[in-house]
């Protein structure tokens, strides 16, 4: 299977694997992944077939193998193509922890239906969590306080919908399954990165209008209370004329929880025309670029894949490689963005995502060990502030560009 690394002129830092008792990948593949199979038992009504698949399922992923997908699988080509016959046979703990992840999600697919020809195909397990965040008073809160924008200036309203799409990367459900009620931390800035200047400068006001302007790609992360900001932002960059057209990849399959798909990209579109005031002017921009095509959606198959983007496909290469920035939600992406390896913490970011083919930000809150591109004096703030939670926690973010 591929193993480029991430930046060819940076020595590799080992990569990340679950088999260390006390690690946070470990604690992931034990204790998360039961935990997201009770979820899913609970929150819908499987019979008696989908429930032992789901048990099968919960045995395998702690003291199992990986076994190779069924015969008839869809997507059997895909996998072997990216690591499963070398993997198979092989402890889920001791193979790339990237890969043992998006292993899992795809396994509970099978377990729940998901590609089989029964009623259950295509019925999204995670879909009741999702549609309860997205329903709630505190995305209500959120819309409203969009309203309040219009006191500020309008480089300030930008930075406050790019900070509003940052930290709605805290909602991310499989997260909260192992972090419940986490708090920001006083004791150090929050921003432990802070690129956005160079961001905006990337994106000029009414850069976008006329025939000739730039595309944003936003890879997005999580649906309902992240991926409402992130429409939202991008909303703006198209009211501004900052881009001329915008391109949102998604998940093409339900993936680590809550992470978004077309079909959560409409149920957010529909939050967002069914609300008031100015939630609602953006929801009506968004129907109508995509009616236009200004705005599309992506689904690609390699954004499930188990795989750093070094190893990207060529087709999505070119449209990165065309796009005036391509931002990256959340912290799954950035570990495929700059490698899941132990790297220093100083490592530059810019080495380590030297090999995406054009402009690049991370906007992401800290929820696993990876990270590149501090200053050594944060570093050593964050570490003498306490324990290494800040890594985990999700109570620090970073916003990086590499241009
Ligand atoms: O990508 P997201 O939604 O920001 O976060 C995904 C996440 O919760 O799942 C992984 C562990 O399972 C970690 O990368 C991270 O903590």
């Amino acid at each position: 299977m591929p193993d480029t690394p991430a930046a060819p002129d940076t020595p590799a830092a080992p990569v990340l694997l679950g088999n260390e008792p006390g690690s946070f990948p470990h604690g992931v593949l034990a204790e998360r992944h039961p935990a997201i199979i009770r979820q899913v038992r609970e929150n819908l009504p499987y019979g008696p077939d989908r429930r032992r698949a789901l048990d099968a399922l919960a045995a395998n992923c702690v003291e199992g193998v990986i076994e190779p997908l069924s015969a008839d699988a869809p997507d059997r080509d895909r996998w072997t193509a990216w690591g499963m016959d070398e993997y198979t046979g092989r402890s889920w703990f001791d193979v790339p922890w990237l890969w043992s992840e998006s292993w899992f999600y795809r396994r509970l697919l099978d377990a729940v239906g998901w590609f089989g020809p029964g009623p259950w195909h295509g019925v999204d397990p995670f879909r009741p969590v999702k549609l309860a965040e997205l329903r709630s008073p505190r995305t209500d809160e959120e819309l409203d306080a969009l309203d309040g924008l219009d006191a500020l200036s309008a480089a300030a309203q930008a930075d406050a919908l790019l900070h509003g799409s940052l930290w709605g990367n805290r909602a991310d459900l499989g997260f909260r399954l192992s972090a419940p009620g986490t708090t920001p931390c006083a004791d150090t800035p929050p921003l432990v990165a802070d690129d956005s200047a160079r961001l905006w400068s990337l994106l000029p006001p009414d850069a976008g209008t006329g025939t000739g302007g730039g595309t944003l790609c936003l890879v997005a992360d999580n649906a309902g209370r992240e991926l409402v900001p992130d429409l939202l932002l991008l909303a703006h960059l198209l009211a501004t004329g900052r881009v001329a057209r915008a391109v949102l990849h998604v998940k093409p399959y339900p993936y680590y929880v809550s992470d978004a798909t077309p079909a959560d990209v409409l149920d957010a579109l529909e939050r967002l025309t069914g609300a008031k005031g100015r939630a609602a002017g953006y929801g009506r921009l968004l129907w109508t670029a995509l009616t236009d095509g200004r705005l599309t959606v992506r689904a690609h198959p390699f954004s499930c894949a188990p795989l750093p983007y070094a190893d990207m496909p060529d087709d999505l290469r070119a449209e990165f490689a065309a796009a005036t920035l391509t931002v990256v939600k959340g912290d799954l992406n950035y570990r495929r963005l700059v490698g899941d390896r132990r790297w220093p913490a100083t490592t530059a970011f810019a080495d380590v995502t030297a090999y995406f083919p054009g402009p690049v930000a991370a906007l992401r809150t800290l929820k696993s060990d990876v990270i590149t591109g501090l200053d050594a004096t944060v570093e050593t703030a964050l570490v003498a502030a306490g324990d290494q939670r800040w890594r985990t926690a999700g109570t620090h973010a970073l916003i990086q560009v590499r241009d």
